[in-house]
């Protein structure tokens, strides 16, 4: 079954809505100019608040493998999602200070980034429309004869989450600003996108 990534946790309600509808995966996210930024302090407090066997996602932008690394190290997160341009000496860097898994996100125009998107060594592949939390969608027609399991990103909502898991069954989707209302977690809309993915 196709698993959940709900993105972008700042306040301690989401994490009620979380523990009451379990999706697999929720990410924190530690970049400075996004709009759902949180400090590791501050994801330690929500990941507290977490069902245990709901697994935490950090996700990074160019920062210092070291940063990632210590956030791994403090329990604060399970995986490190990396965001922005980070290459295979970054990765490298990275598995020298951690063995937390890792998940590659490739932002998609055309078929070549999904062919760089499959030579990643990254422990997952995560394919999204642009620079993360966008909310747009990208080509999906792309994803015909990628090998490679993946997380699906890129303005998923409860009206095309059902379309998307049932033409090409990700390995997860990934979702933020769809299950957002004025820049809000909204726990009706998580509802829906998790009740129609888990109904597939
Ligand atoms: O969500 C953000 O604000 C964000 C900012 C900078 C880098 C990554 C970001 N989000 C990463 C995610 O994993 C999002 O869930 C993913 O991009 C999908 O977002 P959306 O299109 O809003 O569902």
């Amino acid at each position: 079954m196709t698993k959940v990534k709900i993105c972008g946790l700042t306040r301690e309600c989401e994490t009620e809505y979380m523990n009451r509808w379990h999706p697999d995966f929720c990410g924190f996210i530690f970049a400075g100019n996004s709009r759902r930024y949180v400090s590791r302090e501050r994801a330690a407090v929500l990941k507290a608040l977490l069902s245990p066997e709901i697994r935490t996602v950090g996700v990074f932008v160019n920062a210092r493998p070291e940063a990632a690394a210590a956030c791994a190290g403090e329990g604060i997160i399970d995986l490190i999602q990396l965001h922005g341009q980070e290459d295979e000496g970054y990765l490298k860097a990275l598995r020298e200070l951690t063995d937390c898994p890792v998940i590659q996100a490739f932002s998609v125009k055309e078929a070549e980034d999904i062919r760089r998107a499959e030579e990643s060594s990254a422990d997952y592949i995560l394919l999204d429309h642009g620079a993360g939390g966008t909310g747009k969608c990208f080509n999906w027609k792309l994803l015909s004869g990628l090998k490679r399991p993946y997380f699906l990103a890129g303005g998923l909502t409860p009206a095309n989450v059902e379309r998307a898991v049932r033409l090409y069954r990700p390995y997860a989707v990934d979702i933020s600003s769809g299950v957002e209302t004025d820049g809000v977690k909204d726990p009706i809309k998580i509802e829906t996108c998790i009740r129609r993915i888990k109904d597939v």
